[in-house]
């Protein structure tokens, strides 16, 4: 699904009232009620209500679900900030119904005097500002915002709270913006709400819709999306009747070293669990027995070393490799990786020490076949192009690595982004703070290298793994508590993961 810019947003929102047609108050209204219908649903009506109202439409909408709800008998209060403008339009139309309607307490706020104060058990609505924050907080809304964050109340921000952009928040100054414990956000997500840094402003976000046109969504474009089941479940392809194992292609997954067995062991179920035809584990000597006994289903190719990877024979027999897991960085297998990347693979998947040897020899980075799939954490990506501050600049720099070496990244993290050599960038939806535990990124490696040999795209085997790795580790709690989530658990639930998005 697509992302887009708030201007963008802005945009569809004008063509909408426009084409529809509708009168804008009239969407204001649609917005209102969808926020007023989850208020209604998630509160008792026992809690006090306090409405925060800004200038702009964001205000509007605040005015217009306070009205809602004090329809359904809920016990609301607004105060109104007072820029010393006069309200516009929608939020000068909806200011004019609350005072009709006169079931609310109305106030304004003039100075940081008049800033009311908010009892611990209740609710604040904000609407001071959404995606038209033209600038940081100062002056007044940064004193109404340190009031807020002062109180214990619980805060429920319209669209996005306030203070924080849609996008680039690397100038902004985050102690500054509302956190709210819930946001509910109109129609898309903001570019902003994927960056860790902001998760303790945005709490649990939602994305409600509001009916903008479909087909001016279809034609906007946008570097941005999220994955959904929907859009990658025409990339998973039926198994024919009459097809074999090696329809399936054939996989040389090299990992493991002397005390880091285990790694080689969970990319290699993750690799078969994910419908390769063959699996060929490339491993030290001394973890023949350990593979062979564990994961029969693999076969193994055994290094003359029986501590490390220190070498590979002909790789014309595979059809996609993977190399990294429990590997270590020791100098012979570091000229092994190089040998590989001499070799040219056509379909590469790298992770951990391959990428940890990487970034010692940054020299080596022009040797990558286009296409290839790189999975850091974002330590090891940091190793490879150096600290970026906030998650924005961090974007810019994965994405413009991928178009300079042109290969797929995948940075995992809550919600792991896959940036494209064309420019593109999905944001992953499934997953949860289980998944962060040993093993899972082995996991990751092996569901990609098993799609990639059974000649999925790149782009296509990564946003298809991703997704389903995190929803197996979604599915693995429904019977587990996070904390109790182990890599293997993210393995045994990836046939219902994909039986899921398939459906
Ligand atoms: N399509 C949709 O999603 C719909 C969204 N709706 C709601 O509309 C807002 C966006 O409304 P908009 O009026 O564009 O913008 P805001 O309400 O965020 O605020 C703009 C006004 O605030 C002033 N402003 C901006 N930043 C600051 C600041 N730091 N300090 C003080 N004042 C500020 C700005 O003044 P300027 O000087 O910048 O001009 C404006 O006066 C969206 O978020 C939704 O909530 C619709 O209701 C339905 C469709
Ligand atoms: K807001």
């Amino acid at each position: 699904m697509k992302i887009f810019t708030t201007k963008q947003i802005a945009a569809i929102d004008q063509f909408t009232i426009q084409q529809e047609p509708i009168a804008s108050i009239d969407l204001m209204e649609r917005a209102a009620l969808q926020i007023a219908n989850w208020l209604i649903h998630h509160l008792s009506n026992e809690r006090k209500i306090i409405f925060f109202a800004g200038p702009g439409n964001n205000g509007g909408d605040a005015l217009a679900v306070a009205r809602i709800m004090a329809e359904h008998d809920f016990i609301c209060e607004v105060f109104l900030v007072d820029f010393g403008k006069p309200l516009q339009a929608e939020p000068a139309e909806n200011w004019h119904r609350l005072k009709e309607q006169g079931k609310v307490k109305l106030g304004r706020i003039e100075s940081q005097e008049s800033i009311p104060a908010v009892p611990d058990d209740a609710v604040v609505v904000d609407g001071l500002f959404g995606s038209g924050l033209s600038r940081k907080l100062d002056g007044l809304p940064l004193q109404i915002a340190a009031a807020l964050n002062a109180s214990r109340a619980l805060v429920v921000a319209i669209d996005i709270p306030s203070g924080l952009f849609g996008e680039d928040n690397s100038n902004n100054d985050l102690g500054a913006v509302i956190q709210a414990d819930y946001t509910l956000t109109l129609q898309f997500p903001k570019l902003s709400f994927f960056f860790p840094e902001h998760e303790a402003l945005l709490g649990r976000w939602e994305v409600l819709p509001i009916g903008l046109h479909p087909s001016v969504i279809s034609e906007t474009e946008t570097p941005f999306h999220f994955l959904t089941a929907e859009e990658i479940s025409d990339k998973i392809p039926v198994r024919k009747k009459f097809s074999h194992k090696g329809t399936y292609g054939h996989a040389l997954l090299i990992a493991g070293s002397y005390g880091k067995v285990g790694a080689a062991l969970l990319a290699s179920k993750a690799c078969l669990r994910s419908g390769v035809g063959l699996l060929t584990a490339h491993i030290p000597h001394s973890a023949y027995q350990i593979i062979q006994t564990a994961v029969p289903e693999a076969m193994c190719s055994i290094d003359a070393s029986d501590l490390m990877f220190t070498e590979f024979s002909d790789l014309q027999q595979f059809s996609a490799v993977g190399a990294g897991p429990g590997l270590g960085v020791k100098p012979n297998t570091r000229k092994a990786l190089l040998r590989l990347l001499e070799a040219s693979p056509a379909k590469l998947v790298l992770d951990a020490d391959a990428l940890n040897i990487l970034a010692m020899h940054p020299e080596w980075l022009p040797l990558l076949p286009e296409n290839s799939i790189l999975t850091p954490h974002p330590k090891e990506f940091e190793r490879l192009v150096g600290p970026s501050g906030d998650s924005y600049s961090g974007l810019q720099s994965q994405l413009a690595f991928s178009q300079k070496y042109k290969v797929i990244v995948v940075l995992k993290g809550a919600h792991t982004r896959i940036t494209s050599p064309d420019g593109r960038v999905f944001f992953n939806t499934t997953g949860n703070p289980g998944m962060a535990t040993a093993g899972s990124g082995d996991v990751l490696t092996g569901i990609v290298l098993g799609l990639l040999a059974q000649d999925f795209e790149p782009l296509d085997a990564a946003r298809v793994a991703v997704y389903a790795h995190g929803l197996a580790g979604d599915l693995a709690t429904v019977q587990c508590d996070e904390l109790s989530l182990i890599a293997s658990d993210i393995i045994e639930n990836l046939g219902e993961a994909f039986f899921q998005i398939r459906k």
